[in-house]
């Protein structure tokens, strides 16, 4: 099963969820960590325009398990200290829409092979499905959920709280790209969103993942303003 299986389950509750959002709490800050990502955020935006309380600085959608592994992946090949480690991850939070830019890795690992960068890659974009398997039956990718959440959050309460320079990858509502809603780093301040940082320089393999991404995020995106548009 993939994160998009579970729209059909998920859409629906995430909708009632942000009608209630909507009307008791209209202001808040929401982190949207409801699968599949890329459909429910913008789900989430259409409701709340509906209901007239959107504001784009306030809507994130939750892709720190991706930039988690990246780091831990890029750890274990680069042999640098985890606690210093820092990798963005751009793009969505499904399959090929995570782009981790381990060129943009620091500390660097000089001597990463392109090879070493492509099986990182794809082992942060398997990385759910890489849980299940290894779970053989016993459930979904619950590891280092919790932990991810834990950190995106506290971000955000950071930001609320006025402590500066507070920076974390998330899927939020962005011109970076030509599709309204991508994952990028995202500066946090007092009222949500501060700034949405651009991508910085690509390798070639980045960049080939880039445009390889866009139309299934699209799609995504797509699907689920529709939905939103339609039920
Ligand atoms: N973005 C991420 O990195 C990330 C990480 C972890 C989980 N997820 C996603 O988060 C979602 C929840 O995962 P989980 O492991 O916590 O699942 P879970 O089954 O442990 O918990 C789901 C909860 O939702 C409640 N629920 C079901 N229907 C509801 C409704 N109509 N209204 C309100 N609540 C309802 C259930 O009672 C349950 O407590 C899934 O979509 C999962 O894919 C995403
Ligand atoms: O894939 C899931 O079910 C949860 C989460 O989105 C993950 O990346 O593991």
């Amino acid at each position: 099963m993939t994160r998009d299986d579970l729209f059909n389950i998920n859409a629906g509750i995430v909708k009632s969820l942000c009608t209630a959002i909507a009307k008791y709490c209209p202001s808040a800050v929401v982190n949207m960590i409801s699968n599949p990502v890329n459909s429910t955020v913008p789900i989430a935006s259409e409701v709340f325009k509906k209901a007239g309380t959107y504001d784009e600085k306030k809507l994130f959608g939750v892709t720190t398990l991706d930039v988690v592994r990246a780091k831990t992946f890029y750890t274990g090949k680069a042999k640098v200290p985890v606690a210093d480690v820092n990798v963005p991850v751009v793009g969505g939070h499904a399959g090929i829409t995570i782009l981790p830019l381990f060129s943009q890795a620091t500390p660097a690992g000089n001597d990463l092979s392109t090879e070493d960068i492509k099986a990182l890659t794809k082992r942060t974009q398997d990385g759910g499905t890489e849980v299940v398997e290894a779970k053989a039956g016993k459930g979904s990718a619950t590891l280092s959920m919790a932990y991810a959440g834990a950190i995106f959050a506290d971000a955000c309460l950071k930001g609320l709280n006025g402590v500066p320079n507070i920076v974390e990858c998330s899927f939020v509502q962005s011109s970076i790209t030509e599709l309204p809603f991508f994952a990028s780093k995202v500066r946090l301040g007092k009222n949500g969103v501060v700034e949405v940082l651009g991508l910085g320089p690509l390798s070639d393999y980045e960049e080939e993942g880039l445009e390889n991404l866009k139309p299934e995020l699209k799609a995504s995106i797509e699907k689920g303003i529709k939905f939103a548009r339609d039920n």
